[in-house]
């Protein structure tokens, strides 16, 4: 089915418009399996919570009020977890934003990095990315794929001089991200 992103019901894959298996939205060995021309296995049914009551269960298969001790309690990240998680969320969201967005996109994209920079979770982080943003020239670039990818490694590098670690060439990067739904 091309030119339309849909769910494939009975694998559970997600689809890109180009066809292909939506690589931000599947699990990766899915997407192996559907790139290798393999059935994925069918997702499990998720029980509603009107199904986990222990009506009429006998009592091995009762459901324990208590969490088991391998539950991970929910927990604040630390800097450097928060930072690399929300870059690897920043670069796939540039990879994947339309390569000829409308004029909505642009205003909604524009509108989330303004609100993403004043509720980012680790202020001080925040507080400087507003400054680089009111910068001349800084404004988010969201007028398509490629320029929204060469913004977010810019806004990226501009941390990465703060920290003195290795900045990354973002004519090259963006071309590179760009395409990367492509391959
Ligand atoms: C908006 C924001 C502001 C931040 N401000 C601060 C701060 O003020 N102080 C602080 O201590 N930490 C800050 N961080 C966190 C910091 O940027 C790093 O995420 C953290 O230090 C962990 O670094 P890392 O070496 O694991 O790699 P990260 O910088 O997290 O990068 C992850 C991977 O992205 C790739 N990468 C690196 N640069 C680029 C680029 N320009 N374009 C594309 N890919 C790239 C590399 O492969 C790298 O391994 C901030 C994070 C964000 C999202």
């Amino acid at each position: 089915m091309f030119g339309k992103r849909y769910r494939d019901k009975e694998t559970g894959i997600i689809y890109d418009e180009n066809g292909k298996p939506c690589k931000s939205c599947n699990i990766f060995s899915s997407f192996q399996s559907a790139t290798t021309g393999m059935k994925a296995e069918k997702k499990k049914e998720v029980p509603s919570s009107s199904d986990l009551s222990n009506r009429g269960m006998p009592e091995s298969h009762t459901i324990s009020k208590e969490v088991p001790d391998s539950v991970s309690f929910p927990r604040l990240p630390d800097v450097a977890e928060l930072g690399r998680s929300t870059w690897t969320f920043l670069h796939a969201m540039a990879a994947n934003y339309p390569k000829n967005p409308s004029t909505v996109e642009q205003t909604n994209m524009s509108s989330f990095l303004h609100n993403f920079s004043k509720f980012y979770p680790c202020w001080a982080c925040a507080e400087d990315l507003r400054l680089w943003m009111a910068r001349d020239g800084n404004a988010p670039k969201v007028e398509t794929r490629e320029s929204l990818c060469h913004w977010i490694c810019e806004a990226h590098n501009d941390v990465n001089e703060r920290l003195g670690k290795p900045v990354f060439n973002c004519d090259i990067w963006a071309k590179k991200a760009s395409k990367m739904t492509d391959e």
